[in-house]
């Protein structure tokens, strides 16, 4: 029996986890890795109406491709996946530590995740985030989205250019960006002030936005840890936001306008 897509990702999550290499897939995930001078490649697995695609890349990345029959494309990545034909093996990137990425901007955002499991839910917010124009995503080491193929896919190529990092205690990075000068707002839906009203006269400032797992929302010690918990109004007055739709929001509101 075929397994479901979510055991097949929790699985995937838990190899990429430990493995020291990610299969990247997709014609726009793999282009842009391709791209990017600073990914380690290994190995590229493409059909011909694929790599015909992705010549140009190619080409610029200076890596052999191995042709595959497009029947056969499913090993070694997960059969269920969209591939588009193409597949790339690459070391998962090194952004440094949370000082090289979370300083040098006039007035940075940055998007903290409190055990974000979806790996589409952090690849969504990845992209808003690029967008948006975040300083950086970060996760925890532990219970939290690695780097995978289905990550990378629906940050449709942000997983090149901003920096995600997985961080081994989300309260020591809070405190870390307290001492930076850091605003720090944890996004809470029971929350009595507004992120906008939070931000009054503020908008100035490095601004963190710590953002809860989908099923729990942000644990007792994160919100011990923030300097504020802020709502985004909800105007039909109960239900709660999928987290990378509150993270697209509270940046696009925490902006300097
Ligand atoms: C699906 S929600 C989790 C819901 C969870 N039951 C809770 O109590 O928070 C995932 C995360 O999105 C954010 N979120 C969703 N709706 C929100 C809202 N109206 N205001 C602020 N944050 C929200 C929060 O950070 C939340 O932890």
């Amino acid at each position: 029996m075929k397994k479901p897509k979510w055991v097949v990702e929790k699985e995937q999550a838990k190899k990429a986890a430990a493995a020291e290499t990610v299969w990247l897939f997709g014609l726009h995930a793999v282009r842009d890795a391709l791209e990017n001078p600073n990914r380690v490649k290994l190995r590229l697995m493409v059909t011909l109406n694929a790599r015909d695609k992705l010549a140009e890349a190619i080409a610029a990345a200076g890596i052999e491709p191995e042709i595959v029959d497009p029947r056969r494309f499913s090993a070694p990545i997960d059969p269920g996946s969209v591939h588009q034909g193409a597949a790339l093996e690459v070391k998962p990137l090194d952004w440094g530590r949370l000082e090289d990425v979370c300083v040098g901007r006039e007035v940075p955002r940055v998007i903290l995740l409190d055990r974000v499991t979806d790996p589409h839910n952090v690849g969504a917010i990845l992209r808003s985030a690029e967008v948006l124009g975040a300083s950086a995503v970060i996760g925890t080491r532990h219970h939290s989205a690695p780097e995978t193929g289905a990550l990378a896919k629906t940050a449709s190529g942000a997983l090149e250019r901003q920096p995600y990092l997985r961080v081994r205690n989300l309260a020591e990075a809070i405190v870390e960006l307290q001492n930076m000068g850091y605003l720090v707002l944890g996004l809470d839906g029971e929350a009595d002030e507004t992120i906008e009203a939070a931000l009054v006269g503020r908008r100035d400032r490095a601004v963190a936005l710590v953002l809860g797992a989908e099923g729990p929302g942000l644990r007792q010690k994160t919100k011990e840890t923030v300097d504020k918990l802020v709502k985004i109004d909800a105007a039909g007055g109960f239900g709660s936001l999928n987290v990378s739709n509150a993270a697209a929001i509270a940046l696009y509101a925490s902006r300097e306008h």
